[in-house]
């Protein structure tokens, strides 16, 4: 399990760099100047609260280690600002020598990864993007897709569960943002911090693997809000309350191969599903806010699911039985979180962990924007397919998505200090 050490951490309710007493002596400063002052004077409470060496440690002084049984990234909480970029290898002579570099590139990366994360430079030449900041909670997850077992004559290793996801209706696939031999998520609660480590790691790449492609993802900026809640999509609802919890009895059972799993160099690993899914924004926002609500099955508000009355919580279980004074469904019978609910799917669950993206406008006017949707599990016979299988037939929000782009990556376990992810594969 992923540990986040916040030993330098300020506590949550502090906003960052500001200390309430000199925030309103600051505020009280400004105030005696009269109203004159005007905009300077907020210019001088923004310079005075600067003056203060920051206590910024929430944010910038998160770290979360990168080496572990597991790769970082899967169970971290979700991050301000990413990367998702899947990379081609270049065909070497032959297949071994294509394995020699794909090995020396995941060296690269890993040393790479593990210096970014302390909050270290890159080896060699620093761009300096990141310069001042700390970690920012970075993490960097490496996948390998379909293509690396076949250019590196690995395909006899290749995973079963790494079949190609089936067709589903939904799909307007575009081939040049889907697929790749590897794959890397990058996560960090700066922007900066997570550019910084997408270029270091494009540079890693050299000659030994091309960009496929690339897209930028974020979620909400921690200390957003007054306590750490649930995320947001850019539909805004509160998405990621039915996730597994690394608490649940089986979690690690649904999310990660277990020691002794097929193959055995997945041992700590996941699969991680991804789909780009643009929101038909326009259509969505035309609806009622109770239409909206019908069609998730939860209040907007607070994600709180209609099953459960006036007082219910985010955290009210939600009763899929349960009826309307007037004897109908509370959650209909097309609500997207009864169509993709475990009970509804033979138990099939995931861990959903994914950034909202805005890539502008479209030719045709509509927004080019959705969600990342990144789910892990140990099996994605026994994850996502089943549930993307049932939403494709009945489930009452897919006339406001289109899905885009798909992968589908093998995600080994973490390294421990001084090996380097995939090492098992690749050297074994
Ligand atoms: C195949 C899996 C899923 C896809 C694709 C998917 C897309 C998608 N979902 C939302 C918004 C919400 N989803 C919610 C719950 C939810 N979604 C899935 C699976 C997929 N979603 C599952 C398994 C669940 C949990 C169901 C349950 O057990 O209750 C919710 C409700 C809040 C929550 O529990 O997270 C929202 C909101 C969007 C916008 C979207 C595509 C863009
Ligand atoms: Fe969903």
């Amino acid at each position: 399990m992923t540990t986040v050490d916040r030993s330098a951490a300020r506590t949550a309710a502090q906003p960052p760099g500001v200390s309430r007493r000199r925030l309103l002596a600051a505020a009280a400063a400004a105030g005696a100047g009269g109203l004159a002052a005007g905009a300077a004077g907020g210019a001088f409470v923004q310079e005075s609260v600067r003056d203060e060496p920051a206590a910024l440690a929430t944010v910038g002084a998160t770290r979360v280690p990168f080496h572990g049984v597991h790769q970082a990234g899967i169970t971290t909480p979700l991050q301000a600002a990413g990367h998702l970029a899947a990379f081609d290898l270049t065909p070497g002579a032959s297949p071994a020598a294509t394995r020699r570099e794909a090995a020396a590139l995941l060296r690269r990366w890993s040393d790479t990864a593990a210096r970014l994360t302390a909050g270290e430079p890159a080896a060699g030449h620093d761009t300096g993007i990141a310069r001042d900041a700390g970690p920012s909670s970075l993490t960097v997850t490496f996948g390998f897709g379909r293509g690396l077992f076949d250019r590196t004559g690995l395909a006899a290793r290749r995973p079963a569960a790494l079949a190609p996801l089936p067709p589903f209706s939904a799909d307007a696939l575009d081939a040049r943002r889907s697929d790749g031999d590897l794959w890397v998520q990058i996560g960090a609660d700066d922007a900066l911090v997570a550019y910084h480590a997408l270029r270091a790691l494009i540079r890693d790449a050299g000659q030994a693997a091309a960009v496929r492609w690339q897209v930028r993802g974020f979620n909400r900026t921690p200390g957003a809000t007054a306590r750490p809640r649930t995320a947001r999509n850019l539909m805004g609802q509160v998405d990621g309350t039915n996730n597994p919890r690394p608490t649940d009895e089986d979690f690690a059972a649904r999310i990660f191969v277990p020691a002794g799993g097929d193959p055995d160099w997945m041992a700590g690993g996941s699969y991680a599903v991804y789909r780009r899914i643009r929101m038909l924004l326009d259509r969505w926002e035309h609806l009622s806010p109770a239409r909206q609500e019908r069609v998730i099955g939860r209040r907007r508000s607070d994600g709180a699911p209609l099953s459960g009355g006036p007082d219910a919580q985010e955290s009210t279980p939600v009763d899929l039985d349960g009826r309307l004074a007037d004897g109908t469904l509370a959650i209909a019978g097309d609500a997207h979180v009864r169509v993709a609910a475990p009970e509804s799917n033979g138990g099939a669950a995931m861990l959903r962990r994914p950034f909202s993206y805005d890539e502008g406008l479209r030719d045709d006017g509509a927004p080019d924007a959705g969600l990342l949707f990144v789910a892990w599990q140990a099996d994605p016979a026994r994850g996502f397919v089943p549930v993307q299988r049932k939403l494709d037939r009945g489930d009452g929000l897919s006339r406001f998505l289109s899905h885009e782009a798909s992968a589908l990556w093998a995600v080994p376990g973490g390294a421990a200090a001084g090996e380097y992810v995939g090492q098992r594969l690749l050297e074994g």
